[in-house]
């Protein structure tokens, strides 16, 4: 990795202070001395451009939804519900075709379904969808083994993965917005039919604001699929953002490499009604993530913030028993009660000897066993799971079957475009060991 492009993780950054607070707007994150992650465009005035057709363009989740999402969030830090989140790690614009979309929505619901047989609760399903098309990297700069330097793949809604399509370009922003739009219509088509058993959650307040007059119809909890994606591209996030509603989607999180105290991240997303999440690596500290609790979320006490913040902890199998319950009991110790959610991918990505990413599902299932075990040992609730998954039959992670045991057989079918992904039988079987792994050691009834 060239030296003058060190890795951008929150974890070198000093967090030790709360950061001011200052009014907030939706772009009051530009006032910040350091944007992570940020895209240098060549022709800034482009961007503006670009940004102000979008902020013109109609909202692709209403406030209704938000709100809605946001309700069902609470339940889930209550244990009175599990999120099922899962997709892509970078969506491509040229997976917008029923099939692949169809195929991923089958999968959320099946996984879905999984949990609220065993788990006896409502599940809400929300997908990486409709919007993941930007990424951080661990190096903005790839090099070429001719000696060339270009610019890395950034998402397609910054750049293309081919060479030639390196260059970011601020046009592909509005060609993002549209590409949500129609992954929309095609989740709405492809969903089945709900399933009966998965009453959505009692949450007061809800019936009222599907009557109110502002408030556009909604199918309910059964079947609903809502969308999220990481809220890295700051420049779009603000201009999708109308009131304190980030309306391309649900649920927005922010990413280890993007949650510094002092951040822009952080001061974009600490103002939205949207819930948010945020990610959180191994090296995460107790005092460290009441600070940025603190930070997101001034008022803990409020019932109307219960589950508005989602940890997402991300911290490789190892880690788990380590580093997790001093988490816990620091949150334990404040009024906060946000939704605890399991990534575990992120922290169980390696290298073949080729230097091809790839996870191992054994490991994926370790991390998700020993957080869920961890958080009950410690007085608390998982409240959701996170994957990287794909509806298609991929060969990105190794599993113990034929196909998927070696390194080789990573060649025959990898088409991610940044981290590996769960194929459907991987990702069904990781939610199936999970359930199995509850049941035997909770009871079917014991959430
Ligand atoms: O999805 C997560 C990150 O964007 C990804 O792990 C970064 O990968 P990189 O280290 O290849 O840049
Ligand atoms: C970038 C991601 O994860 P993290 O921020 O946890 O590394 C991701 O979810 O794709
Ligand atoms: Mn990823």
């Amino acid at each position: 990795m060239p030296e003058d492009f060190p890795v951008e993780s929150a974890a070198t950054d000093s967090m030790s202070t709360s950061a001011p607070q200052c009014s907030w707007s939706p772009q009051s994150w530009t006032k910040m001395p350091r944007v992570a992650q940020a895209v240098e465009y060549s022709d800034p005035m482009a961007l503006y451009e670009v940004c102000n057709t979008i902020a013109s363009l109609p909202p692709l989740v209403s406030p209704a939804k938000i709100e809605i999402a946001r309700s069902y969030f609470a339940a889930a830090a209550q244990g009175r519900a599990f999120i099922m989140q899962g997709g892509d790690c970078a969506e491509s614009f040229k997976d917008v075709c029923p099939h692949i979309i169809h195929q991923k929505v089958k999968l959320l619901q099946e996984q879905s379904r999984m949990l609220a047989q065993c788990l006896n609760l409502p599940v809400i399903t929300v997908g990486r969808i409709a919007g993941q098309y930007a990424k951080p990297r661990s190096n903005p700069w790839e090099v070429l083994p001719n000696g060339t330097k270009v610019h890395a793949f950034r998402g397609h809604n910054v750049n293309g993965p081919s060479l030639d399509e390196r260059h970011p370009d601020p046009h592909r922003l509005l060609l993002g917005y549209f590409h949500s739009r129609a992954t929309l219509d095609l989740m709405k088509e492809g969903q089945l039919p709900a399933t009966p058993p998965t009453p959505g959650p009692s949450t007061p307040g809800i019936d009222e604001m599907l009557s109110g007059n502002t408030v556009e119809p909604f199918d309910g909890p059964q079947g609903a699929i809502f969308t999220s994606h990481e809220a890295l591209h700051l420049p779009f996030e603000s201009a999708v953002t109308h009131g304190r509603y980030n309306t391309s989607a649900s649920f927005v999180w922010i990413g280890e490499r993007t949650r510094q105290l002092n951040g822009a991240h952080v001061e974009y997303v600490r103002g939205l009604r949207n819930p948010i999440g945020v990610k959180i690596g191994p090296t995460m500290d107790g005092p460290t993530l009441v600070n940025l609790l603190d930070t997101l979320c001034p008022n803990p006490g409020n019932d109307d913030n219960i589950g508005r913040i989602t940890i997402i902890t991300r911290l490789g199998a190892d880690n788990v028993e380590k580093v997790l319950p001093s988490l816990i009991l620091a949150v334990k110790e404040t009024r906060h009660r946000p939704v605890w959610m399991c990534d575990p991918c992120h922290g169980n990505t390696q290298n073949t000897t080729c230097g091809v990413k790839t996870r191992h599902v054994d490991r994926i299932l370790q991390e998700l066993i020993r957080t869920w075990q961890t958080q009950c040992d410690n007085g608390s609730i998982l409240g959701g799971l996170h994957l990287e998954q794909t509806g298609e039959f991929v060969t990105e992670c190794l599993d113990g079957t034929k196909q998927g045991s070696s390194e080789q057989g990573l060649a025959l079918n990898y088409r991610s475009l940044c981290d590996p992904r769960l194929s459907y039988f991987q990702a069904c079987s990781v939610v199936n060991s999970f359930v199995d792994f509850v049941s035997k050691h909770h009871g079917q009834n014991e959430g």
